[in-house]
């Protein structure tokens, strides 16, 4: 059974998936949908995505969308390691700005869930880091947002340093969250 645990903001879950080793090397379940709703992750997940980040150091986020889009995630690392955070943006929650961060490997295979009403982003600790993640509504650019991962009123600490030359443009001029109306309500 994958081991389960709610973080610091609850909502937010770490996944530790089982892997079966033998000589040839692992077998893992990365995704069973009953199991996974029983650890306390139902979303109808309907569309995969596969990033590859080359320089260590690189960040992508903080990324939502506004509803009727908006997003839960189910992100795993399948090469190397980065740093994986999630900030409840939901006004009126009393958790709002709060964040949780979590080192996701290749090497341990575990997860992070991430619901809706949370920006989610990560900075990358290896060369050539890949990510695997589901979401729980189709990409829609309209609904696309990105808000400053140095965000001073949320203050993630990232524990390295961020190449501000791997942002994205988006990810660059990106907005503070409080110049951002999110559409998350608590
Ligand atoms: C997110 C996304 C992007 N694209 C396209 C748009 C653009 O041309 C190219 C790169 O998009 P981006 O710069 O937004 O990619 P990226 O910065 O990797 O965006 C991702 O960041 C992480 C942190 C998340 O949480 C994801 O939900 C997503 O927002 O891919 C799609 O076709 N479908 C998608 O679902």
């Amino acid at each position: 059974m994958p081991r389960f645990t709610r973080l610091a903001l609850p909502e937010v879950i770490e996944v530790v998936p089982d892997r079966f080793a033998d000589p040839r090397g692992f077998f893992s379940e990365v995704y069973n949908r009953a199991v996974w709703r029983e650890g306390g992750i139902d979303a109808d997940f309907v569309q995969d995505n596969h990033s590859l980040s080359r320089q260590p150091g690189t960040l992508r986020g903080l990324h939502f969308q506004t509803p009727p889009m908006a997003q839960a995630k189910l992100v795993r690392v399948s090469r190397g390691r980065a740093f994986d955070v999630a900030v409840d943006i939901r006004a009126g929650s009393p958790s709002y700005l709060g964040w949780v961060g979590v080192e996701l490997s290749a090497e341990r295979g575990n997860q992070l869930f991430i619901p809706e009403g949370f920006a989610h982003g990560f900075l990358t600790l290896e060369p050539d880091t890949e990510f695997l993640y589901k979401v729980s509504a189709a990409w829609s650019r309209p609904h696309d947002r990105s808000i400053r991962y140095d965000d001073a009123a949320i203050g993630i600490r990232w524990p390295a340093p961020v190449d501000p030359d791997a942002l994205s443009p988006k990810d660059r001029d990106a907005p503070a969250l409080a110049a951002t109306d999110t559409g998350f309500v608590y």
